[in-house]
């Protein structure tokens, strides 16, 4: 229920997100790392206390589904190991409510870092916008937590705080029948701020998310491309 102690930190870092997800990236802070047709991915370098925790940012544009149905997929932790490629397994430690889940995941080794794995609430949230300037936005926010029932582990716990917003753009029909996929776009920000929580090499750390953060999002919007291409549109 709302009242859950995290529902304040919840509201927090939903708020942080839409803030900054004008959807606009200032080209002179973020280096472009991958461009792939509609799909951008852009990080900044930073370092704290020696390690990286580059922010990621990508942009994407999505045809033929709605916001609320990829936020849908990548809240739904019962299909996450279909299209999260670098997962070794994850639990459900925790439902909150009917909107929030808190997940431990594993990811698997990358060689040659130790083993990573992530405690974090998942919240999906629907931003209904009321006109031009505030649009409607279906968001997933996955944000580090600890969490009792969490088995320690021997991976190297990091930390991140990563948002999924989406807004959908659907073009009116001509013949006013309803709208159908083709009339559909889904227009993608994720940003992810990931702190590997132990040490590890720069060069390795920033090769592995220029190869990985591209391929993920590729994989997961063909996902949900695939799992909603004969199902009825989720608006
Ligand atoms: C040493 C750092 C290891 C490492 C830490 C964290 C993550 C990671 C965590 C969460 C999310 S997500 O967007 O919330 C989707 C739910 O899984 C994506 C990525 C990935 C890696 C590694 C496995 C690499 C990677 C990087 C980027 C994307 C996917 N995998």
């Amino acid at each position: 229920s709302s009242s859950h102690k995290l529902y304040e930190e919840i509201n927090a870092v939903v708020a942080e997100h839409i803030k900054y997800s004008g959807f606009t990236i200032d080209d002179g802070v973020w280096e472009a790392i991958h461009e792939e047709g509609e799909m951008k991915v852009y990080r900044r370098e930073m370092e704290e206390d020696g390690m990286i925790v580059d922010p990621l940012k990508a942009v994407h544009c999505v045809k033929g589904i709605t916001g609320h149905e990829l936020c849908h997929y990548f809240w739904d932790v019962s299909v996450r190991m279909e299209w999260e490629g670098t997962l070794e397994s994850t639990n459900t430690v925790e439902v909150v409510s009917d909107d929030t889940v808190i997940t431990h995941q594993t990811h698997k080794r990358v060689w040659p870092t130790t083993q990573r794995d992530a405690v974090f609430w998942s919240h999906i949230r629907h931003i209904a916008g009321n006109d031009e300037n505030s649009p409607d936005m279906w968001m997933v926010c996955n944000y580090s937590t600890d969490h009792d029932k969490a088995q320690p582990s021997k991976c190297v716990r990091v930390k991140m705080n990563v948002a999924m917003v989406c807004e959908t753009m659907v073009t009116p029909r001509a013949d006013g029948k309803p709208s159908t996929r083709e009339d559909l776009t889904c227009r993608v920000q994720y940003a992810a701020y990931v702190n590997p929580g132990g040490w590890a090499p720069p060069s390795v750390l920033r090769a592995v998310y220029k190869r990985e953060y591209p391929k993920f999002l590729k994989r997961f919007t063909q996902y949900v491309t695939n799992a909603t291409a004969d199902k009825p549109i989720m608006f």
